[in-house]
């Protein structure tokens, strides 16, 4: 199934050398003015082809809207919209009909779907089906933000370069707003630089580098959430691998937390003016799955990305034998910092979801 979601689902739909890709968004709240200024902006964010740390392909990323928006509000039925694609070079995957991608999803794609699979691009499995998610998410975030949520990012680790982390008692909304505004996002502006020198280096020596997004959500109430398979951490999770080349997650100190002892790990409660709070935030605001209402946050590991220009070693599917392989293209050295405005968008799908779900469909 390609629709994710409890009480609001979210189809995406197209392959990279199609005609189009999009989204259906199913059981959004009726009534809502959408500021359409402010998701372009966000698909502005994540289209390739702005600058030199990313692919060359140059795609608008314009959408069109087919239905469930009628008088300036969601009508509250199937929004759909299209996105079409413009700039594709398909004779550049001829050679991966039959030669494997290693790290790619050529071969798995082609067993999963006995060879019918669109290779091109990477069809549906490329990176560029996180235009539609942007698109949802970028929706879903405005009708969070309507009751005070707020969701930023930054790149906390690029190869060997490390921003400092957020502060787990919460950011303020302008700190996670300026984040939006930059190509390479961190907190200590100094690590920008040498973030992009790596991915540059990486690119001359016909490779790619990954590294870890960290995400914040503010403004969620406490007790939102289920305990068992539909808990917060589950449903992020569950979105999260939905994003191409996200290979690991950890909310809170994560795997840290591991070399704690329980006095240490153990988040103190008080009371703040009448307010539950907690004196640190080592659980990432999430306790027994169910949010406690300090900041939610999660960590990314994203790979590099597997499609470089050194020869590899690899299978040939027509002939059953070994051999090489040297992709062409117009690839991304790193896939980080273009996967941070879709993994604010995909959270904040997530998010809605779950808020929709523990109020019965309303806000
Ligand atoms: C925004 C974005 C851009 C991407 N760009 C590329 C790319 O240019 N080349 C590539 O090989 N993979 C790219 N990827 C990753 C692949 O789509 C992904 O590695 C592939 O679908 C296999 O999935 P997996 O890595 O999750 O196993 C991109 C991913 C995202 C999210
Ligand atoms: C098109 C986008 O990214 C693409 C993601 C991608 C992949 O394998 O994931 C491979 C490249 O595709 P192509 O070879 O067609 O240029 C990227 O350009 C996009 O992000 O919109």
């Amino acid at each position: 199934m390609n629709t994710f979601g409890q009480t609001l689902g979210l189809t995406i739909f197209g392959e990279s050398h199609g005609v189009s890709i999009g989204a259906v968004l199913d059981g959004l709240p009726a009534g809502v003015a959408i500021d359409w200024d402010a998701v372009n902006q966000e698909m502005a964010r994540r289209a390739p082809g702005k600058n030199k740390l990313s692919t060359t392909r140059s795609e608008k990323d314009a959408f069109e809207i087919q239905s469930g928006f009628f008088n300036g509000h969601t009508t509250g039925t199937p929004l759909c919209a299209m996105i079409r694609n413009g700039d594709q070079h398909s004779q550049d995957y001829d050679q991966l009909r039959h030669i494997m991608r290693p790290g790619h999803a050529d071969y798995s794609g082609k067993i999963r779907y006995g060879g019918f699979n669109d290779y091109r691009g990477g069809g549906h499995f490329s990176g560029r089906l996180t235009a539609p998610l942007v698109f949802a998410g970028a929706i879903a975030s405005q009708i969070l933000a309507s009751q005070g949520v707020v969701i930023g990012s930054h790149i906390l680790h690029l190869a060997d370069v490390t921003d400092k982390g957020f502060s787990p008692l919460g950011e303020s909304t302008a700190t996670l707003q300026a984040l939006k505004g930059e190509t390479l996002p961190v907190l200590d502006k100094e690590q920008a630089a040498k973030m992009e020198e790596r991915i540059v280096a990486a690119k001359n020596d016909l490779d790619s580098v990954g590294g870890v997004i960290e995400c914040m959500v503010t403004g969620l109430p406490a007790g939102l959430g289920d305990p068992f398979f539909d808990s917060v951490e589950s449903c992020i999770s569950h979105m999260m691998f939905s994003v191409p080349a996200v290979k690991g997650i950890e909310f809170g100190d994560g795997f840290a937390l591991t070399g704690l002892r329980g006095s240490q790990a153990n988040d103190a409660f008080y009371y703040d003016d009448g307010v539950v709070k907690t004196k640190t935030n080592h659980n990432g605001g999430i306790n027994g799955g169910i949010t406690n209402g300090m900041p939610l946050i999660f960590r990314l590991a994203v790979k590099p990305t597997s499609s470089i220009s050194q020869s590899q070693d690899t299978i040939d599917t027509d002939t059953q034998e070994n051999c090489q392989l040297v992709i062409k293209g117009r690839h991304d050295p790193c896939i980080v910092q273009r996967a941070v405005p879709v993994v604010e968008a995909a959270a904040a799908w997530a998010i809605l979801d779950v808020w929709l779900s523990a109020k019965g469909r309303c806000l």
